[in-house]
């Protein structure tokens, strides 16, 4: 059955007519040209951005429910941190909007840190922190609220090759350890392959296809022939 069903969706400047189907628990990676509309899919998903056509969880229909009821986590390419937060504060941030209990906030945030390996970070300010930190932190403060759905906008951009790995690898695990379904945005088809149950290929705002590594891989549409060349297998 599916968890995130999309149908007909249509933006005014980018998606043509997508519908899809994600079960839950799946991590579904989303790979095409820069301008294909990955990130306005995304939006689509979260809330953000205007469409038309049907967005439903768990078969409810989620067209007029805000952002911040969705249930998701997401982590945009460029990541946001509150620059005049630490970090314990930027993951903390969402639980105290929220009106979580005042006393559990310490112990829910120092949980996540420990998850996220940044206990040590925990008072930095992100202008202190490496990109590969901030990512750590963001993926905290995605995660804080314990969403069911985790969105990630290329969430590895501009990252020496063995930090990009290793936070991957982390994603993965993350993603399996806490139930999430995972959509996540790349142009990279190493780091599809490496990630995803299903890849869905985004060409001029269309799915042009969707399958597993191996059918992606072995009959690409012509627009992704050359991101499995550049892979170098
Ligand atoms: N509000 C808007 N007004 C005009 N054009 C828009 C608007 N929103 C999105 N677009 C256009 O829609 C297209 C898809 O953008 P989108 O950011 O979804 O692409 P993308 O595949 O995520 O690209 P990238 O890999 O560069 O992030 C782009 O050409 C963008 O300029």
């Amino acid at each position: 059955m599916s968890f995130i069903r999309l149908q007909n969706i249509t933006t005014p400047y980018c998606l043509k007519n997508i519908t899809l189907d994600i079960k839950a628990g799946e991590l579904v990676v989303f790979l095409g040209y820069t301008g294909a509309g990955k990130s306005t899919l995304l939006n689509v998903i979260a809330g953000l951005a205007g469409y038309q056509g049907e967005v439903y969880f768990n078969q409810q229909n989620m067209n007029n429910i805000p952002t911040e009821k969705r249930d998701i986590g997401y982590l945009l390419q460029d990541i946001y941190l509150f620059p005049h937060l630490n970090t314990f504060n930027n993951i903390s941030f969402a639980l105290r909007a929220t009106g979580y209990p005042a006393d559990k906030i310490t112990t829910k945030v120092e949980s996540m840190l420990d998850l996220l390996h940044i206990g040590h970070l925990k008072c930095r300010y992100p202008k202190d922190l490496s990109g590969g930190e901030k990512r750590r932190v963001g993926l905290a403060r995605a995660l804080i609220r314990e969403p069911k759905i985790l969105l990630l906008d290329e969430p590895l951009a501009s990252l020496d090759p063995a930090t990009a790995k290793s936070i991957r690898k982390e994603i993965k695990t993350l993603h399996s350890r806490l139930n999430l379904t995972t959509l996540y945005v790349t142009h990279d088809f190493t780091e599809a392959r490496e990630l995803a149950d299903k890849i869905g290929v985004i060409a001029n705002g269309r799915l042009e296809q969707i399958g597993s590594v191996q059918d992606i891989f072995y009959q690409p549409v012509i627009e992704i022939k050359e991101f499995i060349a550049a892979c170098g297998h």
